[in-house]
């Protein structure tokens, strides 16, 4: 069986000087103690705001250096034991030494830093969640090093795979057959062909998908099967190079949202963090405020997850995806829960518009976009001309930029909440509220 080669690795910095003392005075957004000396800003990992550490330079730059932690003199009084055993190494989190709440602190202050052009008296209104247990999604990395088989996530100062016995985030559910699948992956013939390991948890119970680099016999994927049977998972092959589409489409999953059931592909985007989404959704519904009045637009969503909400409130919603798999499976959602006065439209929202958007009065506009964010389709928004739009952002920098265009074109800012969907990482997301101007 052929294995695939390794991705180049980012060999783990390595000490180049001597150590010596620092006082911590800041924190990057990535968790970062920054620290001075002879006035020369240096980024120590694992160092808090108001410690005095030691720590040994790894890097010489011209305007910075960073430096390794080797001891803690003077500790923060915010500084709480890291609840993983593999917190120092894994690089899924970066704040597990803060207490929950001067994490939250940390994510204001960087949060307003960004949006500094756009609020001036709004609160930054925080929405949040269980500390841990929270991930109901996961990819697995798998990898050989010095001929052992090793299952984790990428590195903290390198790409290299950590091994992981116990991930505090995922959800119950996902720790408990992470552990099964370990235990009995690793002494197996599967590990050799496979490229990662998808986990995923719903109302449905548990699933996991097996990304195949290299094809295996009958017998192999037919064993496997019976251990996802007993263990009461739901498994998928992706067999190499085999799309999205060629996945078991039949098996579909889904999960519930209020009084709401919604389906989806394993491989479809849904929301990774079960109970701030409802969370998340409920807001956006309180900020929003459909009525019998509205048609709204949701932008960029999804298999309708903020659109069927809406469309239990409004006269009408219209929602536009670039992925036709998931406006099928939002149409069927619609169906399956009733909605009648919920349509959907498949179009890429980067490319000139779809005229279809323009015969209708919408009144409301929702915007969910990925990390890029939304340009290239705000003039086309600000032509629908809604008196509201409510922008739920994964980056702050691409919001900013959206934003302050929307506002520049009429619009001001009339509410922004900081949403901790995923505590313990550096991750922020946001919802904003503009008005048209009168
Ligand atoms: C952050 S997700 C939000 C999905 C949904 N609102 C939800 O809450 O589950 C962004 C969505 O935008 C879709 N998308 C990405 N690029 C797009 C584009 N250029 N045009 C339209 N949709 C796009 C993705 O497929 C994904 O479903
Ligand atoms: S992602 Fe999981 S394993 Fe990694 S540090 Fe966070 S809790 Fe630990």
């Amino acid at each position: 069986m052929r294995r695939r080669t390794s991705p180049r690795r980012t060999p783990k910095p390595q000490p180049i000087g001597p150590v010596q003392t620092f006082h911590v005075d800041g924190l990057t957004h990535e968790a970062k103690g920054v620290a001075r000396l002879q006035g020369k800003v240096t980024f120590i990992d694992g160092a808090l705001p108001g410690e005095t550490v030691t720590a040994q330079v790894t890097k010489n730059g011209r305007r910075f250096d960073e430096a390794i932690l080797t001891s803690i003199i003077d500790p923060s009084p915010h500084r709480v034991e890291p609840a993983c055993p593999h917190f120092t190494v894994c690089g899924g989190c970066s704040f597990q030494h803060l207490s929950d709440e001067k994490q939250l602190a940390a994510k204001q202050d960087w949060l307003k830093g960004q949006l500094r052009n756009l609020i001036t008296t709004q609160e930054l209104e925080p929405l949040s969640d269980a500390p841990f247990g929270y991930r109901r999604r996961a990819r697995i990395a798998i990898d050989r090093i010095k001929g052992d088989i090793v299952l984790g996530f990428r590195g903290k100062a390198s790409s290299d795979i950590v091994s992981i016995s116990q991930c505090v985030v995922l959800t119950d559910g996902l720790q408990k057959v992470f552990l099964a699948l370990k235990n009995t992956l690793v002494n197996d013939e599967l590990a050799g062909a496979l490229g990662h390991i998808e986990l995923l948890e719903d109302t449905k119970g548990v699933s996991v998908l097996f990304r195949l680099t290299a094809s295996i016999s009958e017998t192999l994927e037919a064993a496997w099967d019976a251990w996802a049977e007993k263990e009461r998972i739901a498994l998928y092959w992706q067999a190499p190079k085999a799309s999205k589409a060629e996945v078991a489409i039949a098996k579909m999953r889904h999960y519930d949202l209020g009084d709401l059931t919604l389906s989806y592909h394993p491989q479809d985007f849904i929301q990774i963090n079960a109970s701030m989404n409802q969370k998340m959704v409920a807001q956006a519904m309180d900020w929003l405020r459909p009525n019998k009045q509205d048609t709204v637009l949701d932008l960029f969503c999804g298999v309708g997850n903020f659109s069927l909400p809406l469309a239990q409130q409004a006269e009408s919603v219209i929602g536009v995806e670039v992925q036709d798999s998931m406006v099928v499976a939002a149409r069927e959602n619609a169906r399956l829960n009733g909605l009648e006065n919920a349509q959907f439209i498949a179009a890429d929202l980067t490319k000139p518009v779809n005229q279809e958007l323009f015969k209708t009065k919408i009144t409301k506009v929702l915007l969910d976009p990925p990390r890029a964010g939304a340009f290239e389709f705000l003039d086309s928004v600000i032509k629908i001309g809604p008196t509201q739009i409510l922008y739920v952002s994964c980056n702050a920098s691409t919001l900013a930029r959206d934003a302050e265009y929307l506002v520049a074109k009429g619009y001001r800012v009339e509410r922004v909440s900081l949403m901790d969907m995923f505590p313990q990482t550096s991750h922020v997301e946001t919802m904003m509220l503009l008005h048209k101007k009168k």
